[in-house]
């Protein structure tokens, strides 16, 4: 088989001209959807997609802006930044960019972000509203690969979907959508024996363990749709995803590329977020 390629960079640009039509709605009612993102250190990636987001958000009329922060900002001082955003009701949703500095606790950053604003949908309870099917806000990778395979008619009920990786913003995530859509999931990671039994068997394998063209065509079964989340910069500055391109493609019946696959759905779910966070739609009751 040779596969159909899922090109997440014209996907996201339809769903981007309809996230268009809905801010500009909002505008009319007074409402500009806002999103703050806060970056700490200078790490040349983070910073670049950091930049993505904020293009992306004025491409559809959003405002959004950025606070960038020394590598040395402490802790408290970050809660407490964060703690203005929170109250600042011109302010929608907010992003701290990951990872963070090693002296800063990440889960305690999570947690202080207000659920209402928590547009990456990593706050424990947007995870645990995700695990019980009423889901508030998506983690954006995992609601853009799922949005991603509706749109191309790949079916999940009853299918066997295998995923590589088990990181809290990506494996696991994609693993209760995929359960919530009825497919039998498998979470394979770096202690499996035996992997490639594994992904032979998958007819949706997940690629999320940052190893670049580590999964090769004698590893994937005949017709297997692929979802390629990795993101590796090779030597010569080229990205590359955790699949051998060309060999899976060659067996897989769809596959997604890197780049122009994954990442730029995962931004087009972060502005769907920050819009339904300005509609006022995570709020309790509503
Ligand atoms: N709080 C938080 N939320 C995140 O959503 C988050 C994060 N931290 N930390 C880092 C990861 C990574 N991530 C990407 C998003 C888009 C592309 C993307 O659009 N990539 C382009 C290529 C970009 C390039 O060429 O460098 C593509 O795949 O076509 C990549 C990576 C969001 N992340």
């Amino acid at each position: 088989m040779t596969a159909t390629e899922m090109n997440g960079k014209e996907l996201a640009k339809k769903v981007r001209t309809d996230l268009a039509g809905e801010v500009l709605q909002l505008k009319e009612k007074g409402i500009t959807p806002h999103l703050t993102v806060i970056i700490i250190g200078d790490d040349p990636a983070s910073k670049s997609y950091v930049r993505g987001k904020e293009k992306a958000s004025a491409e559809i009329g959003m405002s959004s802006d950025i606070i960038a922060l020394p590598s040395s900002t402490s802790e408290q001082d970050l809660l407490n930044q964060i703690d203005d955003l929170n109250r600042n009701e011109t302010v929608h949703g907010i992003l701290v960019q990951l990872p963070l500095p090693d002296h800063i606790n990440e889960q305690q950053v999570i947690e202080s972000i207000s659920p209402e604003k928590d547009v990456d949908g990593f706050h424990p309870v947007n995870i645990g509203k995700m695990v019980t099917g009423n889901s508030t806000f998506l983690p954006c990778t995992p609601y853009g690969i799922i949005t991603m395979l509706k749109a191309h008619d790949v079916s999940m009920e009853g299918k066997h979907a295998v995923i590589l990786g088990r990181s809290n913003i990506v494996g696991k995530p994609i693993g209760q959508l995929l359960l919530n859509e009825n497919a039998t999931v498998t979470h394979c990671h770096s202690r499996t024996e035996n992997l490639t039994e594994y992904t032979k068997e998958a007819d949706i394998l997940i690629l999320a363990m940052g190893r670049a063209n580590a999964i090769r065509g004698e590893h994937v079964k005949n017709g297997a749709v692929i979802v390629d989340v990795g993101i590796n910069r090779l030597e010569d500055g080229s990205l590359t995803g955790d699949a051998d391109f060309p060999s899976a493609a060659a067996k897989a019946s769809k596959i997604t590329p890197v780049p122009r696959g994954v990442g730029p759905m995962t931004i087009t779910m972060l502005l769907k977020n920050t819009i339904k966070a300005a509609k006022g739609l995570s709020a309790v009751g509503k």
